[in-house]
């Protein structure tokens, strides 16, 4: 049994295998979080997502903050369950029931073997399902956490709505997503910086290229002002970015 602040966790890439999904030639079929994704994915996140560990910390800290007694905590698209680990290691209480839900049976079945493996101080139940059929109730806190970008774009003003309404007042929702820069330029560059950033850690120009095309439809990236405006028309007082590295960003949004 290892403790929630002893290193590796979910989030880091000795949980399981390196990322060589897209090596081959011609593995351009559309991205799914399948067996194979699953079990390579504490390395592919690592690798791929410029900030991901300060992230997982931050949710950590911003759990302290935000989640309250007698309230619940959410982590929606929880892969294998790197934020609701956060949120249990960063809350100031005990028993407070914290939520996980994907849609993914692989990352499921992975998530909950992670999760029985760490000793946590809230108890973590992790639901295969989808998020649009989720129940939200109760909640101080909602993480979705590079999840938002992969729904339906018609069905993402519903499921901000639906998480505004399950929050409790002075609740937060932690929403981070890869976004498209509303300067054609900028966008470029920091298009440009994040295939950098991957190709320092060892990926090479033949996968960054066939994960962008595996990608293209499935990972649909939108501008911050797009997330922000969701976010107000849900009713949220605040949504501020507190974190972002090239084209990927966090925002902090509070009923
Ligand atoms: C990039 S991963 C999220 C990473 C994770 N939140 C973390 O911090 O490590 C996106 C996850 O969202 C899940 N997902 C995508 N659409 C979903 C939906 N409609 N309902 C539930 N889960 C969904 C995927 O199965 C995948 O595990
Ligand atoms: O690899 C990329 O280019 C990404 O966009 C990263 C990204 C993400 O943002 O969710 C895409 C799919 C995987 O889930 C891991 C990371």
């Amino acid at each position: 049994m290892t403790s929630e602040s002893t290193k590796p966790g979910p989030g880091k890439p000795k949980d399981s295998g390196r990322d060589n999904i897209f090596t081959a030639p011609g593995t351009t079929s559309p991205f799914r979080f399948d067996e194979q994704v699953a079990a390579v994915f504490p390395d592919m996140i690592q690798r791929s997502v410029p900030g991901y560990s300060f992230i997982i910390s931050g949710i950590a800290g911003l759990a302290q903050k935000f989640i309250q007694p007698n309230t619940q905590a959410y982590d929606l698209g929880c892969s294998l369950g790197a934020a609701a680990l956060a949120m249990s290691r960063g809350s100031q209480h005990t028993n407070i029931p914290i939520i996980g839900i994907d849609n993914s049976s692989a990352m499921v079945e992975r998530c909950r073997l992670f999760i029985e493996g760490y000793r946590h101080k809230n108890p973590i139940q992790i639901h295969c399902q989808n998020i649009q059929e989720t129940t939200i109730s109760q909640a101080s806190m909602v993480v979705l956490n590079f999840t938002l970008q992969f729904i339906e774009q018609s069905e993402r003003q519903a499921i901000i709505e639906h998480i505004y309404d399950g929050l409790e007042p002075g609740g937060a929702l932690i929403l981070s997503e890869k976004i498209v820069a509303s300067d054609p330029a900028v966008n470029e560059l920091l298009i440009k910086l994040h295939h950098d950033f991957k190709r320092a850690n060892g990926y090479s120009d033949l996968e960054i290229s066939q994960k962008r095309t595996a990608l293209e439809n499935v990972l649909v990236p939108e501008t911050l002002e797009t997330h922000h405006l969701r976010l107000k028309n849900a009713g949220f007082k605040v949504s501020e970015v507190w974190h972002q590295q090239f084209n990927f960003c966090s925002i902090l949004a509070i009923k």
